[in-house]
């Protein structure tokens, strides 16, 4: 099967050719896992670079404590495992399936092959590590300097940005999220995240569709909490 139409989706490798596309699609190995399943722990030996076919994977850290945060949440066409191909260090985080996923594997040593031998693919993986550190950034700002309301409507604009579609209403966050995965994404308790929520509901700012969160006035969401 050619997974060539879904790698020429990523913006990593939308500069390859077609021969390059195919070459590519025939290096890839099919892993499905199951919901709830650990794609790989934080520590482990990376091997492969991960393409996200069909499900929602988590980035996430965990403390012994067995608090976590969510780094990130991912869905078709989008790409993990690429840090630890690039320094020979171990896997930086945890990734977990939280929904049934069909993923693709790409082995250190073709992905490797591509960024000597392609500089647009070189450029593209950069831009997208920019983009990482800018997060990461963000994150370290909010965790210093903003509280739980802001840091509630900052994840929940940035979903929006990211992850959503406009619905009739207003601005649909496509994951369905628990409140304890809301509160693992900002960083802050399930509490605070339930007050709040229950808070915007209350002013018409945002409803709950079907388990989807719906921002109903984004713009004044973003005032609010400025
Ligand atoms: N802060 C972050 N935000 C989003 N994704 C991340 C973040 N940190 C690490 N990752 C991804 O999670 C992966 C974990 O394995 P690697 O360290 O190989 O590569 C990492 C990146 O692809």
């Amino acid at each position: 099967m050619s997974y060539a139409q879904l790698l020429a989706e990523i913006p990593m490798f939308e500069s390859l050719g077609r021969e390059d596309l195919e070459t590519m699609s025939s290096l890839l190995q099919p892993r499905r896992f199951a919901r709830g399943e650990v794609i790989f722990h934080r520590g482990d030996v990376g091997t492969a670079l991960f393409i996200i076919r069909r499900g929602q994977v988590a980035i996430r850290l965990s403390s012994s404590e067995g608090r976590e945060i969510t780094l990130a949440l991912l869905d078709r066409g989008d790409a993990f495992g690429e840090l630890s191909l690039l320094d020979g260090e171990s896997r930086s985080t945890d990734a977990m399936a939280r929904e049934e996923a069909h993923l693709l594997t790409l082995q250190r040593d073709d992905f490797r092959r591509y960024l000597e031998t392609r500089p647009q693919v070189s450029l593209a993986l950069l831009a997208n590590m920019s983009r990482l550190v800018r997060r990461t950034t963000q994150l370290v700002y909010d965790s210093a300097f903003l509280d739980a309301r802001s840091r509630l409507v900052r994840v929940l604009l940035e979903l929006a940005k990211t992850q959503g579609r406009q619905g009739p209403e207003g601005l649909v966050i496509t994951p369905k999220l628990t409140q304890s995965e809301l509160a693992n994404l900002c960083g802050v308790t399930r509490e605070s995240v339930n007050k709040w929520l229950r808070y915007y509901v209350r002013e018409g700012m945002l409803s709950f569709e079907g388990g989807q969160i719906v921002l109903l006035q984004p713009e004044r969401l973003g005032q609010d909490a400025e």
